[in-house]
């Protein structure tokens, strides 16, 4: 027995021995090969740093060896805020990446953003996409390749030329009544009943421009200014999109692991109500079966099924819903902010507001009728305004980034920048940049786009300073990628405006009271408080 234990003893201790060895060698190995690959790692990026000729750009130093870097401060939400303060401690030119530098030189919009499209945009834009038949299939405005994007922009931008865009005018009117109808039923002071209730402006204008975009695009209106309220969740969705777009932007990788992975997607919610309404209102104009549609005023969707015939083969049923869905989600929010940033600004500046109020007045405009833009677009004081509400609050709070093409880009300051780094501008800094703007840089003050009151300058010095001011405006991008809605945006955000103050008298509930601004890609608001009645 003795012996037997002993010889099981000696088997164990023969089985077990080799086992431990090779699984401690093995750990071992693994630890080693772990070690090796961060010091790998570490190794390549220290080399990267090194030899990178932007390490002369000052910038946080973890920014210049990771865009993870970018990607947290993006995620804590506050990115348009910190990049001021490291453009206030670094200057005008910030390595925010291994290969990224944000510009502060507004004199430089003109050539970065130029005509030539020389400075291509990068990958950043690449997860506004979806598969298409397995192939990834990049928007008009994610699309990089220039080639690509003039084939896919040629038919879209045919869409708005200004008689085209004018012609919408009829569909503007009707979305303004039913805005004035809910706006006098649920919160005006009706004459003499003391009954005015107090809102979100920034709320009903996100409405009105939801509805606006959808009966401008296919004669149907979304529905939110009748319900009040965001009742499908799809506002809420396109800030969750707007959210993921501009983080997962800063390492474009990671949305081939998230929104892209073939497993589970992680990615952005899909706004199935805009693309049931996009396919039903084009597969009913099709088959000739929609109610909504009056020929005498066409909408996008009429213009859109015309660039398929003009050009067969690049615009299919599926380019078409994607024009479709491309002018709503650019167009809603992007107007509403505009025009709810016109409202907060001048409210919180009286002297403006009056000045504005009794601009709008003067053309003596029927107030219980949608402002006609004929008019609208004669108020140079409105366009003074509208210009230095998105120098203060542009739409977008992040800069535009662009590949520097061959031959590089010279700075001012006579620093060389190489061929494919990525720089951008960010009109957010720009319109806050002093020694462009000058010491009333904080300041909202729309007589910065008139002539000098005082009478120090004549047309030409005017003229010069005017076109300086407007060379540097990034507020609609610039050059071939410049916005394509931008004309039906201003005469929509001229109109809206000119109606309420027209109609209204506002006031904000707490003029001490600041916004609130959320996100970053898209500077959303909200707590605008306003008490409205009918004019006096
Ligand atoms: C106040 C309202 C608006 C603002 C401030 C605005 C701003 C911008 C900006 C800054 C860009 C350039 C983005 C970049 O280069 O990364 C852009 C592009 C674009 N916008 Fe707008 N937008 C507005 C309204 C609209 C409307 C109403 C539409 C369509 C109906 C529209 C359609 C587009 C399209 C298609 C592009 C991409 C153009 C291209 O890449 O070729 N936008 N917009």
């Amino acid at each position: 027995m003795e012996s037997s234990s002993f010889s099981v003893h000696i088997l164990n201790t023969l089985r077990i021995g080799p086992l431990a060895w090779e699984s401690k060698s093995f750990l071992g190995l693994a630890l080693a090969l772990v070690a090796i690959s961060f010091v790998g790692l570490f190794a390549w990026h220290a080399i990267a740093w090194f030899k990178s000729p932007l390490r002369k750009f000052p910038g946080p130093f973890l920014a210049g060896w990771t865009n993870a870097w970018r990607l947290v401060l993006v995620l804590r939400g506050k990115y348009q805020y910190e990049l001021r303060k490291l453009h206030a401690k670094y200057g005008p030119v910030v390595r925010l990446g291994p290969n990224l530098l944000a510009i502060d030189y507004p004199e430089l919009v003109k050539v970065v953003y130029g005509p030539d499209g020389r400075f291509l945009k990068t990958e950043f834009y690449h997860n506004n996409s979806f598969y298409e038949n397995g192939k990834l299939n990049y928007q008009i405005f994610s699309e990089t390749t220039p080639a690509e994007h003039a084939i896919k922009k040629k038919p879209f931008a045919r869409c708005f030329t200004p008689t085209i865009v004018q012609a919408t005018e009829p569909l503007m009117d009707s979305t303004i009544s039913i805005f004035l109808e809910q706006l006098d039923n649920r919160f005006a002071n009706l004459k003499g009943q003391n009954s005015a209730q107090e809102f979100d402006l920034a709320r009903w204008l996100n409405f009105y421009a939801w509805d606006f975009m959808t009966q401008a695009t296919f004669s149907r209106r979304f529905g939110y200014l009748d319900h009040g309220c965001d009742f499908d969740g799809s506002l809420q969705k396109q800030v969750k999109m707007a959210q993921y777009f501009q983080t997962v932007g800063q390492m474009p990788f990671l949305d081939y692991l998230l929104d892209k992975n073939p497993i589970v997607r992680i990615g952005p919610p899909n706004i199935a109500f805009a693309i049931n309404l996009s396919a039903s209102s084009l597969f009913a104009r099709l088959e000739g079966k929609d109610e909504k549609f009056d020929p005498k005023t066409p909408d996008f969707l009429q213009h859109f099924i015309e660039s398929r015939a003009i050009f067969p083969d690049t615009v299919d049923n599926a380019m078409i819903m994607s024009y479709l869905l491309i002018n709503i989600l650019a167009g809603a929010d992007t107007s509403a902010i505009t025009m709810t940033a016109v409202f907060y600004l001048c409210l919180k500046n009286p002297p403006v507001f009056r000045r504005l109020v009794a601009e709008v007045r003067a053309p003596a405009c029927d107030p219980d009728k949608p402002y006609p833009y004929s008019a609208a677009c004669h108020l140079p004081y409105l366009e003074a305004v509208v210009r230095e509400s998105l120098r203060v609050h542009p739409v977008i709070g992040m800069m535009l980034p662009r590949y520097v093409p061959e031959g590089g880009l010279t700075l001012p300051d006579g620093s060389f920048v190489p061929a494919g780094t990525q720089v951008g501008i960010n009109q957010y800094i720009t319109g806050c940049n002093k020694s462009f703007w000058g010491d009333d840089v904080a300041e909202f003050r729309p007589e910065r786009w008139l002539p000098a009151e005082d009478g120090s300058e004549n047309e030409e010095t005017y003229n010069a300073r005017r076109r300086r001011m407007i060379a540097a405006d990034l507020s609609f991008g610039g050059g071939i990628r410049v916005c394509t809605g931008k004309s039906l945006a201003l005469e929509n955000i001229y109109k809206l405006v000119a109606t309420l103050l027209n109609r209204y008298d506002v006031e904000l509930v707490d003029p001490s009271k600041e916004w609130t601004v959320t996100g970053t890609w898209f500077q959303m608001l909200k707590d605008v408080n306003v008490k409205i009645e009918l004019r006096k």
